[in-house]
């Protein structure tokens, strides 16, 4: 078999996951199989090289490892279709499907097939993910595979399986929550006269500032916040203005809904 990645849903994720390991240079493009129903949508991907096909089954042929990247409620037509295709002892299913198990897909195909689930996020297509790696049964040379595929393109961890509902919440859906406040933020600098082009870019640098020196520092954001606040200053006077209304409690809260929310999306039955 061939050093092929098949990646069975493209979209949003599928294709951020895609441009990413191409932007490693991991795979070259036509090591890259896309699929979707809709192929007239990937022409400009097949144009790079990359394999594009709305047949499932073959993609499933010629690939080692095949990425589940459809959503939730499209999981279980899928498996029935490529079923057939699969060859248990040589391939590597990585799921990238949130509140879908491990073994929810061994027991909609009935075989025992090697899976292991990561959650990814959006920034993969530049090589800047936070993806959680877990599985149950997969050998440690599977995860192994997976972590290594992933860390070509941004930062990884291996978590419990059971944690990866938590997972999505908090790095998977949580890339919008940052964009969400770097928005608030650059329409705040509007407010008080930047153009809005320069705002954003004004925020988003210093949003880029503070994660780098919590990354790059190991320190904890209070410590960092501290060397802000002034006494009887302006940092300080902004900040519990913002707790007056509700903003750590908003960002919790919406973190703990989206888990949640994360842990019903799919029905076995689907
Ligand atoms: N978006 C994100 O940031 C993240 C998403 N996820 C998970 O990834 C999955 C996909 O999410 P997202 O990319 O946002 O969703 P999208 O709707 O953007 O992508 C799903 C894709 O699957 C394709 N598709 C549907 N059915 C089939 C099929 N039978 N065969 C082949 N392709 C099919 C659709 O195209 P067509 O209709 O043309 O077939 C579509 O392009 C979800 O399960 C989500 O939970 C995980 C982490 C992050
Ligand atoms: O919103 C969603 O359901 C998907 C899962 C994580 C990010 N997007």
């Amino acid at each position: 078999m061939s050093n092929r990645i098949a990646i069975l849903g493209s979209g949003n994720i599928g294709l951020s996951l895609a441009k990413g390991l191409i932007k490693a240079e991991k795979y070259k493009p036509n090591e890259v199989i896309l699929t979707r129903r809709n192929v007239a949508a990937l022409a400009d991907f097949a144009k790079t090289g990359i394999i594009t096909t709305s047949n499932n089954l073959q993609a499933v042929s010629d690939a080692d490892i095949i990425v589940l990247a459809v959503l939730p409620q499209q999981l279980n037509k899928l498996l029935n279709e490529i079923k057939p295709a699969i060859k248990p002892d040589k391939q590597l299913f990585i799921s990238v499907i949130s509140g879908v198990n491990c073994e929810d897909v061994r027991n909609q195909l009935q075989l025992d097939v090697q899976v292991v689930r990561a959650m990814p996020n959006t920034a993969i297509a530049i090589g800047h993910s936070m993806t959680c790696i877990g599985s149950d049964t997969a050998t440690a040379e599977n995860i192994e595979t997976a972590k290594n595929l992933f860390d070509t393109v941004g930062i990884t961890v291996q978590i419990n399986e059971e944690l990866m509902t938590s997972a999505t919440a908090l790095c998977a859906c949580g890339i919008a929550f940052f964009l969400r406040s770097i928005r608030a933020a650059s329409q705040g600098g509007t407010e008080i006269g930047f153009h809005a082009h320069d705002a954003l870019k004004m925020a988003a640098q210093t949003a880029k500032g503070a994660a780098d020196l919590l990354l790059q520092l190991a320190s904890h954001p209070e410590q960092e916040i501290d060397k802000v606040t002034s006494p009887k200053g302006c940092t300080i006077a902004g900040l519990n203005e913002m707790e007056h209304y509700g903003f750590s409690s908003a960002m919790i809260k919406g973190i703990k809904l989206s888990a949640e929310k994360a842990g019903v999306l799919y029905t076995k039955e689907s």
